[in-house]
């Protein structure tokens, strides 16, 4: 089949879906299982995502996304004989009655799915959990330290594994939300590279999104697992404005991320402390760990980024020690 004919499909379902709330009936749901994975497989060939012999990891946060991910990249590896060694990678951001619960799925998955799962938390590498986290700064910056420490957990879990890559489960939505956020915030930096289906290809480890070109109404096996701590995100009004577009033009989701043209080349800024820069976790952390926790929250100058670990990060072995070591809705990787 084209791929034109594939996205008419996908379309032609995902517009009825949003209508009804089912799937056409001019499209049954086996057919739809195998235009959804095929175009998958199209979107990694043709934007080359991995090479014979790749040690893949999968951030498996146990929502849908992820979950849908760790099942169509397994399928397809066989399929298709990528040769790619894949795991399940978690981060534990210590959310009682969030995370423990999806973490819960993905120790399933591991088991239905036969990957190896990799689970790295909060509380080893930062010697923080979300919750003393909310504890100590409340619920409105919350989501910076849950986002940066994510980040960052994420790279240090890959090189744990010793993997090549990352794989996320961002999809097209949550793509379009990211440029519609970094458009509001005149984020410039940000949003040329928002849209990238791979990026750190120049750090130790790429990140990439499989599902960049997926809408979220497609990814059909779906969990209801909204962050606990997160109701009030700023994301929430793009998630919602998206929502209103997709009702009216399901292509708009599409359309935004397609939009973005690179302004220049985006610096990548990595964690320069021998220059005296830190990057953005290592500022938060040292902020939580000095009792000064809104230190770090929005923008920092001298700050790198976020983008890279920091050479000073470790775990912290009091909480009062003031030394420095080492987004919910979303993380925009
Ligand atoms: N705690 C985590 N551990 C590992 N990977 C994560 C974690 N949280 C998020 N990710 C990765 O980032 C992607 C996008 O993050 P997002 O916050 O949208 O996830 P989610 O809504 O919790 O779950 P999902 O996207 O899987 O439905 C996820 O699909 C997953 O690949």
């Amino acid at each position: 089949m084209a791929r034109d004919n594939l996205r008419l499909g996908r379309e032609a379902a995902s517009a009825h879906a949003v209508a009804s709330g089912r799937l056409p009936s001019s499209i049954c749901r086996e057919c739809f299982y195998i235009v959804f994975e095929d175009e998958i497989h199209q979107t990694i060939v043709e934007n080359n995502l991995f090479k014979p012999g790749d040690r893949v990891a999968i951030g498996a946060s146990g929502g849908k996304d992820s979950t849908v991910l760790a099942y169509v990249l397994s399928e397809l590896n066989h399929r298709h004989k990528y040769c790619l060694d894949l795991f399940l990678l978690s981060v534990d951001e210590g959310i009682t009655g969030y995370r423990d619960d999806s973490l819960e799925t993905v120790k399933r998955n591991e088991i239905q799915y036969g990957l190896p799962l990799k689970i790295i938390s909060y509380k080893d590498l930062y010697g923080w959990t979300m919750d003393d986290i909310v504890k100590a700064i409340g619920l409105k910056n919350n989501c910076t330290f849950c986002g940066v420490f994510r980040r960052q957990a994420l790279d240090r879990g890959a090189a744990l594994l010793k993997v090549d890559k990352i794989v996320t489960g961002h999809n097209a939505d949550d793509i379009a939300e990211t440029v519609l956020l970094n458009i509001l915030r005149g984020d410039i930096a940000r949003l040329s590279r928002c849209t990238f289906i791979t990026t750190g290809e120049d750090g130790p480890i790429p990140r990439c999104k499989p599902f960049k070109y997926t809408y979220e109404k497609e990814i059909l096996d779906y969990f209801s697992t909204e962050c606990i701590y997160s109701p009030n995100a700023y994301r929430g009004f793009a998630r919602e404005f998206i929502k209103d577009l997709e009702r009216m033009r399901p292509r708009a989701i599409l359309d935004i991320i397609n939009q973005v043209r690179i302004l220049g080349s985006p610096q990548q800024q990595g964690c320069q402390s021998k220059e005296h820069k830190l990057c953005k976790a290592c500022v938060l952390l040292d902020g939580l760990n000095r009792g000064l926790p809104k230190l770090g929250v929005g923008r920092t100058n001298g700050v790198a980024g976020g983008d890279s670990d920091c050479e000073q990060q470790a775990k912290r072995p009091e909480r009062s020690r003031s030394s420095l070591q080492g987004k919910h809705g979303n993380i925009d990787f």
